[in-house]
């Protein structure tokens, strides 16, 4: 058994993070935390009740270790580089929902999210915790930056086209719309009830952090300068992201063919379906699954790609994280 903390026990991606656990074979839940909450997790979160008993605790990186081999910290951006170095000085292994470790440039990062970068010597060896693209990365970390949700999306639907030089890498346009649960459990006023109901709009564009996420990992994967314009959208769903992906051939392909070199692709990746059907977010809701599929239309390949934000998008590729990193299989607690 592998004994598991839990870091912003109170917010969305803990939650599903404790749901997914509950029928993991190998990982026992030993700490949830919170700043400020004492009660019974079941009192937080309802669904959990019969399924732990834990209370919520402020506890100490050195209390922690007492506890727990593995810390998965779903904690705000800065927030988390402000805890990460602790628990990794102690000799925890670190999976980070938020997006403290993923870029690799701290002036990249102060630029996008406003704020300069306090733990970034660690930034270089953090491994980016996409198991379809850095699957052997993974296995050997003590720290994951677990990606974002629109971010995965974006990346696994475009990795494949552009590896294999079948699109151009610039000019790609990402329109993408997210269910609310993309922003948090925090309050916060644009997703209050009668901000966001029967109310459907962009925001962030062409500005929005996810961007140069984007650019930086499919760069780095497939060895060219990818440049792209992301747009998201809020959507009135629960949950689910839906990305609209546009992007330029590059060679003579047919529709097939894009397919099958995409299933080729992710043959050994038991939680992408490349399907021949255009997907909706309630094909992958509740799931582990990516959804995607291929169009062309007039002069340009029309990518189509959902998954659920706060499993595939967040706490169920943070599980396929710590399978990879414990030796478990990828799929224990997922399928
Ligand atoms: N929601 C999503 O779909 C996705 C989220 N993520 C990322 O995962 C992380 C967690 O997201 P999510 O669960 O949705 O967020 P929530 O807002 O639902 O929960 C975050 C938790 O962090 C704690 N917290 C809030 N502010 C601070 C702070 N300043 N210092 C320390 N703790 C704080 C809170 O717990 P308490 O007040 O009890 O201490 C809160 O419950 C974020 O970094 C987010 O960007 C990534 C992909 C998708
Ligand atoms: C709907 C909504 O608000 N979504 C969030 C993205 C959630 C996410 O993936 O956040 P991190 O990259 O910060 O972890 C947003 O646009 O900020």
């Amino acid at each position: 058994m592998t004994r598991v903390a839990i870091l912003g026990g109170t917010g969305y991606t803990a939650l599903e993070l404790l749901k997914i656990l509950a029928r993991h074979s190998s990982a026992k839940v030993t700490a949830i935390t919170s700043r400020t909450e004492t009660s019974p997790i079941r009192e937080i979160h309802p669904s959990l009740a019969g399924r732990f008993d834990l209370s919520l605790e402020n506890l100490s990186p050195q209390q922690l270790k007492e506890r727990a081999d593995v810390v998965f910290c779903c904690l705000p951006h800065v927030a988390s580089m402000e805890a990460v170095p602790g628990l990794l000085e102690v000799g925890l292994k670190v999976i980070d929902l938020s997006a403290d470790y993923r870029l690799k440039d701290p002036e990249v990062y102060a630029k996008w999210y406003g704020h300069a970068h306090t733990d970034a010597g660690r930034l270089s060896s953090a491994v980016y915790g996409l198991p379809e693209l850095y699957r052997d990365r993974i296995r050997g970390t003590n720290l994951i930056a677990n990606p974002g949700c629109y971010t995965s999306t974006s990346i696994l639907a475009l990795a494949p086209l552009i590896q294999q030089g079948l699109v151009e890498p610039t000019g790609i346009i990402i329109d993408a719309k997210s269910g609310v649960s993309g922003a948090g459990r925090t309050p916060k006023q644009n997703i209050l009830f009668a901000e966001c109901n029967e109310s459907f709009g962009a925001y962030s564009v062409g500005n929005h952090r996810h961007q140069p996420e984007i650019e930086q990992i499919l760069s780095e994967s497939s060895g060219r300068n990818v440049d792209v314009i992301f747009t998201p959208h809020l959507t009135p769903m629960d949950r689910g992201i839906e990305a609209t992906i546009y992007a330029v051939p590059k060679a003579k392909a047919t529709q097939q063919e894009l397919l099958e070199v995409c299933r080729a692709f992710y043959q050994n990746s038991p939680f992408v379906r490349v399907v021949d059907r255009i997907p909706t977010t309630k094909d992958s809701a509740y799931t582990n699954f990516f959804d995607m599929t291929i169009r062309i239309v007039k002069d340009r390949v029309v990518i189509l790609a959902c998954l659920d934000n706060l499993i595939k998008g967040a706490s169920g590729v943070a599980i396929q994280n710590f399978n990879l990193m414990y030796g478990y299989a990828e799929t224990d607690g997922l399928l």
